[in-house]
């Protein structure tokens, strides 16, 4: 099916708007008037831009209060809509939208709004123009789509039909199954939007916090079966409202709009993507630095080992139990400082899952980073974090002829350099974090999900002593991958976009003590957070005593324990420890403001 989507979705003039949506891959748009009127394009130059763009304008829209008034407001009306009509000709837009009135002149008078949305549409049919009435969930008389389609069905007017709009049925809990009653044709567009389940005043919500479909709480693809029931064959157009949109980019919206239709699409069998393929576990973490010396430090605290050289770049492999990670000195690190620049994923179907990432619309990196580099499916995800596709331990290249040679084990890019390992307490990677930037947070869940066929957690807030911190965890089923995505206070740049290795261990005290042991700065965290955990919880004899000595945080929930702590930080990375004990899912959120408040209070300058 055809997709499109609105341009009061994407911010910037008109023709920024225009341009993000056809470089996403939409087949049309709908022009909002504010757009239109704003715009120093005369609509013959709009209807150029947007047919050599590729695009058509499948909607014009709004057209407000017309129906259900006295007769010499109706007289008003069909005067502004004559205007309306003659611009929409020279727009080359065949169908306008015409929202239930919200005026105080309305009358609860069904009857007399069928009869002028059908005079309506008889003026509309003389421009060759059809009329698509649609409920506003806070329309004065009319709030409901099977109100909106009665009154439709009254006119019997060829040129009036509805428009389905997926907040309006969603927000205020109706059921979508009426929709199967309309025949498909007389329901002339449809509108889809999600939006966070929380409760508030229905017209706030649908102006300020509709996001892209699978960014909600809303069943988008179980209204979406209805609406394809009825023979529905129009555009899937996203109308979203959204003040963090409005201010985003407009390409990188477009496209994190389009993936997420291209997602809803396969979840209601409209298009096959290449199946997701999960990851996993995590091959690697890759700093990049523009000075070893802080991070390698750290590392070696924290009992790895240099095992490995790559063999023609300057990039280090460290390595403990099954957790490695590069760091990296080359010219990439001298722009930002220390930062989580890649992420490998064992991937049981490296090309499969790169031919996915790239179907949803990834940026697909170049395979070889360097000539002499295995050639790694990789591509970048929202936040500019490069993701791997590595084979899974032990995988090779395909030997036999024919087959492709794919040097799946990363490792061999890298040469041995004799250190052994001297038995630290880390076993593995246990999570990763990356904050996000202020405007991505939404889509990185979903690319996460969608890309990588992760499942998202429930998203919890945690005060930080300057805003609050959002966070969301997307991991695979048994836990072998898990990414904590992360949104701090806004405005936040770069360099408060933390990142953090949580490194798993059976022995947090001991893995502490040793880090300490070996020159590593743990962060001090306050003692009033002790005596909270001492009226909490009953610990062990000598347990609160470890914790308070260490800078060790204490969670606990039905299934299990959690311990951890933090290292200090460079650039903006840290590591931090943990031991998992029992069936422990979470990531200690409640330890999460006395954390964050001591990485403000230790940050130089303060
Ligand atoms: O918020 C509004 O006014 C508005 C306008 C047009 C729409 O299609 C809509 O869903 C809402
Ligand atoms: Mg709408």
């Amino acid at each position: 099916m055809r997709t499109s989507i609105a341009t009061v979705s994407l911010s910037g003039p008109l023709t920024e708007k225009l341009t993000a949506a056809a470089r996403a891959g939409f087949d049309g748009v709908e022009i909002f008037e504010n757009d239109l009127l704003a715009t120093p394009l005369a609509p013959e130059e709009i209807r150029a831009r947007t047919a050599d763009l590729g695009l058509s304008i499948d909607l014009y829209q709004p057209m407000r209060d017309i129906e259900a008034v006295p007769p010499e407001e109706f007289a008003r009306n069909l005067r502004r809509a004559r205007h309306k009509f003659e611009l929409m000709r020279r727009l080359g837009a065949d169908t306008v939208l015409v929202c239930s009135s919200v005026s105080p002149l309305a009358v609860d008078d069904d009857a007399l709004a069928a009869e002028q949305l059908g005079e309506l549409a008889a003026l509309a049919r003389d421009f060759g123009i059809r009329v698509a009435y649609e409920a506003l969930a806070w329309g004065r008389h009319v709030n409901t789509y099977e109100h909106a389609w009665s009154i439709v069905r009254a006119a019997g007017h060829p040129a009036l039909g509805t428009c389905l709009d997926s907040f309006h049925i969603l927000a205020r809990g109706g059921d979508p199954k009426g929709i199967a009653d309309i025949p498909g044709e007389k329901i002339f567009f449809l509108q889809l939007a999600d939006a966070p389940l929380i409760a508030m005043d229905v017209l706030q919500w649908s102006r300020h916090y509709r996001c892209f479909p699978g960014q909600g709480g809303f069943d988008l693809a179980g209204l979406l079966r209805h609406v394809i029931a009825t023979g529905y064959r129009g555009p899937l157009s996203l109308e979203v409202f959204n003040d963090v949109f409005r201010q985003a980019e407009a390409g990188e919206t477009a496209v994190d709009a389009r993936r997420s239709l291209l997602v809803l699409q396969e979840a209601t069998g409209l298009a096959r993507p290449p199946a997701p393929v999960v990851p996993t576990g995590v091959a690697f973490a890759e700093l990049v630095t523009p000075d070893a010396a802080p991070v390698t430090g750290i590392l070696g605290a924290l009992g790895f080992t240099r095992t490995a050289r790559h063999r023609s770049k300057p990039v280090d492999l460290w390595q403990q139990g099954e957790a490695r990670v590069l760091v990296n000195t080359g010219p990439a690190g001298r722009r930002g400082g220390t930062v989580l620049a890649a992420v490998g994923l064992e991937s049981p179907d490296p090309a499969g899952a790169a031919r996915r990432a790239e179907s949803l619309l990834a940026p697909v990196l170049p395979r070889r980073r360097a000539p002499e580099d295995a050639p790694l499916d990789a591509v970048a995800a929202p936040d500019g974090t490069e993701l791997f596709f590595c084979g899974t331990p032990g995988s090779r290249a395909p030997q036999e002829e024919g087959d492709a040679p794919e040097p799946l084990d990363w490792t061999g890019d890298f040469e041995p350099v004799g250190d052994k390992p001297d038995g630290g307490h880390v076993t593995r990677i246990d999570h990763l974090a990356l904050t996000q930037p202020w405007h991505q947070f939404d889509e990185a869940a979903l690319f996460h999900r969608s890309v990588l066929g992760l499942s998202a957690q429930e998203s919890v807030d945690v005060a930080d002593p300057y805003g609050l911190h959002r966070s969301r965890a997307v991991t695979s089923a048994d836990g072998g991958v898990r990414i904590a995505l992360g949104v701090g206070p806004a405005p936040s740049g770069d360099a408060a976009r933390t990142q953090h290795i949580a490194l798993a261990t059976d022995d947090v005290v001991g893995a502490a003590r040793r880090f300490r042991a070996a020159g590593g700065r743990l962060l001090p965290v306050p003692a009033n957070y002790y005596d909270d955990l001492a009226a909490r919880f009953e610990l062990g004899d000598g347990e609160l005593d470890t914790y308070r000595e260490l800078g060790i945080l204490y969670d606990r929930d039905e299934s299990g324990e959690f311990r951890h702590c933090y290292t200090e930080t460079v650039g903006r990375v840290f590591f931090e420890l943990v031991q998992r004990d029992g069936g422990y899912r979470g990531y200690g959120a409640q330890n999460a403001p006395v954390r964050l408040a001591a990485q403000h209070a230790a940050r130089p300058g303060r």
